[in-house]
């Protein structure tokens, strides 16, 4: 039988970031660890300090154990919602393949490095400036 997961936002998670009320995101899941902060060996301040992004990494770096983990589930609300969760990396990705075809490459070389000719054309106004004023 299909289980109802409720999703949340990243936006909504991180809006549960006091002491009352602390929710951190885990590998796509929704921790509501508020009555954990306490208890957490870790301090509550590290706790406090994974809420609003994703903790995966802060999680893993903390080398936690099995017990850990198992006892994560009992907090656990739901998951992240994907869909309305802009990920950095997939942004670059999709950025990156919309430059496609000559003309819209030039157009982005040129968005990219348009201070050279810039330069070129300011610096030869000042030396054509000074050069004029000598004569
Ligand atoms: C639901 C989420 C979490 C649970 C249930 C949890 C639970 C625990 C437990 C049981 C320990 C004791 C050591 C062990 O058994 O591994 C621990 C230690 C620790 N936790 Fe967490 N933790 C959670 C989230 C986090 C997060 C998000 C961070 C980092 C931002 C973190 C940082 C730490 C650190 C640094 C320690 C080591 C404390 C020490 O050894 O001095 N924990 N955690």
């Amino acid at each position: 039988m299909p289980t109802l997961t409720k999703l949340y936002t990243m936006e909504e998670a991180s809006q549960h970031n006091t002491n009352e009320d602390c929710w951190i995101v885990i590998d796509g899941k929704v921790y509501d660890v508020s009555s954990y902060l306490d208890e957490h060996p870790g301090g509550d301040d590290v706790l406090l300090g994974a809420t609003g992004k994703d903790a995966t990494d802060d999680f893993e770096d903390a080398g936690h154990s099995k017990s850990a983990r198992e006892l994560m589930d009992k907090f656990c609300i739901g998951e992240l919602d994907v869909e309305t969760t802009p990920i950095p990396e997939l942004e670059i990705i999709s950025k990156k393949q919309e430059v496609k075809g000559l003309p819209q490459k030039i157009l982005y070389i040129s968005k990219q490095y348009w201070f050279a000719p810039v330069t070129v054309v300011g610096l030869s106004v000042v030396v054509g400036y000074l050069y004029l004023r000598k004569k």
